[in-house]
């Protein structure tokens, strides 16, 4: 392989989480960077760009789409599944990999077992999301798959007077193709945000908190990454689920 060309691609799942845990953050994130191959982010791709124009909502930088419907009053009112393009590979996947010998996968104690909501971001360079929490309607795991682009997540701690400390306490750099799993305290007690950069700039081991998980470190050896359009997909177990969901009109569906 000549020193500038990339590594085939692969699916690459660890036997167990604790194998992709990323050791210098509070219990427990994981980074697993070959979660899905390229052809299958290229036909998750063209099933996000190509979805009807209605499912999309533009904020002023960046779009988004939720499915399958946004959350009202905290509450899922649509319980119908997942599309299939979202249910596989992904959903299968996460829940074949184990946590330890007594939690067969990361949604075992989660109220449905599995992630009933996707959120799809849509990141064009210079594009970010201000520093938040995720609030009371999830299931304190999130799981975030990456396509189209490398970009570092920051994670911010709240000072004691309740305002956001703007220094980033820890940055995670997610690569197309991966798969970031936060838990825990950083669900509750930390904040998550991505600066708008056209590039990530002071990127290394040092920096870094899942460096030695990186499918491709060689790549950001400059310390630099220049963004190109991202799109996530962040999958999470909406706690409460309407049981008229399923018995609503099309009005109420997008
Ligand atoms: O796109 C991401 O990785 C983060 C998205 C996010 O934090 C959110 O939508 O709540
Ligand atoms: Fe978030």
């Amino acid at each position: 392989m000549g020193s500038n060309s990339q590594p085939p691609s692969v699916i690459n799942l660890p036997t167990s989480l604790e194998e992709s845990r990323i050791t210098a953050l509070p219990p427990a994130a994981y980074y697993i960077a070959d979660v899905i191959s390229d052809e299958e982010e290229k036909a998750i791709l063209q099933k996000v760009e190509t979805a009807p124009k209605a499912r999309w909502r533009q904020l002023t930088h960046r779009r988004l789409q939720t499915w399958p419907s946004d959350l009202v009053k905290n509450t899922l009112l649509d319980s119908r599944p997942l599309p299939d393009w979202l249910e596989q590979p992904v959903v299968s996947r996460l829940l074949s990999i184990p946590v330890s010998e007594s939690e067969p996968h990361i949604f075992t104690n989660s109220p449905h077992s599995r992630p009933n909501h996707v959120l799809i971001n849509e990141y064009p360079p210079n594009t970010g999301i201000m520093p938040h929490k995720d609030g009371g309607a999830y299931h304190p795991v999130v799981c975030t798959v990456s396509l189209g682009s490398s970009l570092c997540l920051n994670l911010y701690k709240s000072k004691d007077d309740g305002a956001i400390d703007p220094e980033p306490v820890w940055r995670i750099l997610q690569e197309p193709r991966s798969l970031l799993i936060t838990t825990a305290d950083l669900y509750t007690e930390y904040l998550h945000g991505i600066e708008p950069l056209e590039t990530d700039v002071n990127m290394s081991e040092d920096t870094i908190v899942n460096w030695n998980l990186l499918r491709s470190p060689e790549l950001y050896k400059d310390g630099l990454n220049q963004r190109e359009t991202r799109v996530s997909l962040t999958y999470r177990d909406v706690l409460k689920v309407s049981k008229l969901g399923g018995k609503l009109g099309p009005m109420f569906k997008k």
